[in-house]
């Protein structure tokens, strides 16, 4: 898979919101269907504003709790049911919730791994595919304020790494890169805090200087079409950041 995305489905989590819904909204302008997977209630207006605009036989709406293996493997079917193919899969939907590791790693990692295999299943043998999963600057850096957080950023992109090289040593045809952005200007950030600011204040000393001046999602979706659309990008980190912009990273 390489070049335009026109005419290509793709399946997108954490649609409903932020980056996710930048990247939706980028892949439906370029001619792409799009499957788009949240737990958010806000989905349903979400697909019906992006059917509006894009076409609504164009959108699938597919409610699922990424952390639920098996609801995601149904959405991830019910995706190429209803569009015929499945060539693009974002795995982007993610959470900042220090106190409940537990349910972070699951959500930002477990699922991202999942997400990946259920693709590996789905694609095409011979047209292949592209995988993009989030993660952060946080999983190149990991930072104090989100140690969990930070541990689950640095798993996706282990693991994008090593499933590039054993998809390639296996000959199959699917590119996975993986995006790292700095700070970005979504409710994830706007509610973090209020969370850190109930952190002791050494800790709320680091988030601070560590802050800085917020992307928009729109930016961070052109990284991630970039990654979809650039066949020579494979094992790809690209790690976006407000005064350096995009950065290839090994
Ligand atoms: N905002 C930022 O500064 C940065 C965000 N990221 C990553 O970008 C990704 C997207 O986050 P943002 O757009 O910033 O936040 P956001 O909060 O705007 O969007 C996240 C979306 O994921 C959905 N979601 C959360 N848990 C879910 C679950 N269990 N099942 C299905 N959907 C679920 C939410 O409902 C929401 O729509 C995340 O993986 C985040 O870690 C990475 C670097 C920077
Ligand atoms: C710094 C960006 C690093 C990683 C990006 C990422 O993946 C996820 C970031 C999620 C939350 C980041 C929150 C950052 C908050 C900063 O603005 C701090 O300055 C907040 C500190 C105190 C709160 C002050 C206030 O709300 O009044």
């Amino acid at each position: 898979m390489s070049g335009r995305v026109s005419g290509l489905v793709a399946l997108v989590t954490g649609a409903a919101s932020g980056i996710g819904l930048a990247t939706s909204r980028h892949l439906l302008k370029s001619g792409a269907k799009v499957g788009a997977i949240d737990i958010s209630t806000n989905l349903k207006s979400t697909c019906d504003a992006l059917g509006k605009e894009f076409g609504s036989s164009n959108i699938a709406y597919l409610p699922c709790d990424v952390s639920d293996d098996d609801a995601l493997k149904s959405a991830f079917k019910e995706t190429k049911e209803q569009f015929g193919s499945l060539d693009i899969v974002v795995n982007n939907a993610g959470i900042f919730d220090e106190d409940n590791w537990g349910k972070l790693l699951k959500v930002n990692l477990q699922s991202v791994i999942s997400g990946t295999y259920n693709a590996m299943e789905l694609m095409s043998p011979d047209k292949g595919g592209v995988i993009v999963n989030t993660a952060s600057v946080s999983g190149l850096s990991p930072l104090p304020f989100c140690p969990a957080y930070s541990a689950s950023k640095s798993g996706i992109i282990a693991f994008t790494k090593a499933m590039k090289n054993n998809l390639e040593l296996r000959g199959i045809k699917i590119r996975i890169n993986s995006i790292c952005p700095a700070g970005v200007e979504t409710a994830m950030v706007m509610n973090a805090g209020k969370v850190i600011m109930s952190m002791p204040q050494p800790i709320i000393a680091a988030a601070t200087a560590s802050a800085g001046e917020l992307m928009k999602p729109e930016f961070i979706a052109e990284g991630i079409m970039e990654l979809i659309t650039d066949a020579s990008r494979n094992g790809a980190i690209l790690m976006i950041e407000p005064d350096k912009g995009f950065t290839y990273v090994e």
